[in-house]
């Protein structure tokens, strides 16, 4: 359960008589997500999700994510809506954390994601990106590369113990990404968690997105590999083409990759399957410290690099060039 700190009613009371929200009519701890305690408050004013950061988030980060949502939010991207205290700040104080409310969602996530939920992702995320592109700060992204490279520091030792053999294989990707990363690519505000439990949907409508802890300044065309990874494999672990055509189409109906884009695609697929085996192998682990977080299996990632590594054309993820 990701409710990391707890609160007392006592406290909320205090913490709420800085917004104009209401009353406190009930709160409760939400079960799932992974970084943060979350709350659902009622007011008289309305549903709220309630946001204590914990350690992995960094506090001179919060006007960024916060920022992002106020900005996306105003331009159409159908996201949470900071909400801002009497003295007009949006982040305060509770339990010795950072805080911070933003508004409710309505919608659920699809626990088996359709073809027709992938192109709507596609198409939520070049809306988002381009939205972002007047967004004034920048944010460096922590987990790539580098951020990567510590991970597994902490991990490398280990790591047969999860799968004998993995510590070659994974130095053997490491080699590989370090050498043929993109320099250059179109570049600006991505999501870079936007995993199926970070979108809502009203039947097949995409009613929200959600989770911007980890947006930063990136390549656009790695936020498509991370949703390709995300959204288009199947439970059997095979990839659906039909489903990653949908959602490539999807993306490229707003904002079309480029040549370069293309290229690189296989190979930003097989990074971005390496991000998230990495956290998820530092937290099996190491376990986050003070909540009982269920576990997400790395294994599931390290077969999807499996898979990235011996695609040769972005045309294998469904891609129709024009
Ligand atoms: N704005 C929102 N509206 C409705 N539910 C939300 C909202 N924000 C978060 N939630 C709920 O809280 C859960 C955890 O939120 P999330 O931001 O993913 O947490 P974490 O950053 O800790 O992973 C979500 O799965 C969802 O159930
Ligand atoms: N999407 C990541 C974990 C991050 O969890 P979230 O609840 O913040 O989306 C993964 O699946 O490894």
């Amino acid at each position: 359960m990701a409710v990391y700190t707890d609160i007392t009613e006592s406290e909320l009371g205090a913490f709420l008589r800085d917004y104009n929200i209401g009353e406190l009519l009930s709160y409760k701890g939400i079960a799932e997500g992974t970084e943060n305690s979350n709350f659902i408050l009622h007011t008289t004013g309305g549903t709220f999700i309630l946001t204590l950061y914990e350690k992995r988030v960094d506090r001179d980060d919060l006007p960024f994510f916060l920022g992002l949502m106020d900005h996306l939010a105003q331009r159409d991207v159908s996201c949470p809506l900071p909400v801002k205290r009497a003295d007009g700040e949006i982040i305060g104080e509770l339990a010795g954390r950072p805080a911070a409310i933003i508004t409710f969602l309505e919608g659920m996530w699809p626990r088996r994601p359709t073809t027709a939920h992938c192109r709507e992702v596609g198409v939520a995320l070049a809306k988002l990106h381009l939205a972002g592109q007047d967004f004034p700060l920048q944010r460096r992204n922590d987990l790539s590369l580098p951020g990567w490279q510590r991970l597994w520091d902490g991990c490398r030792e280990r790591c047969d113990e999860v799968e004998h053999g993995l510590e070659a294989e994974v130095s053997d990707d490491f080699a590989a990404l370090e050498a043929g990363w993109p320099a250059d690519l179109p570049s600006g505000v991505i999501h870079a968690d936007l995993f199926p439990d970070n979108v809502f949907f009203l039947g097949e409508r995409l009613s929200g997105l959600i989770d911007f802890y980890f947006a930063c300044n990136d390549f656009y065309a790695y936020d498509v590999a991370t949703c390709l990874n995300a959204w288009c494999f199947e439970r059997d672990h095979s990839f659906n083409i039909t489903k990653g055509a949908a959602l490539l189409a999807g993306y490229q109906s707003l904002r079309p990759l480029d040549a370069a884009e293309v290229e690189a695609l296989p190979l930003l697929c097989r990074g971005s399957a390496l991000r998230f085996m990495l956290t998820r192998l530092y937290d099996w682990l190491h376990g986050p410290d003070g909540a009982m977080v269920q576990k997400r299996d790395p294994l599931e990632y390290v077969r999807k690099m499996r898979f990235h590594r011996q695609i040769i054309s972005a045309t294998e993820y469904g891609l129709q060039q024009s």
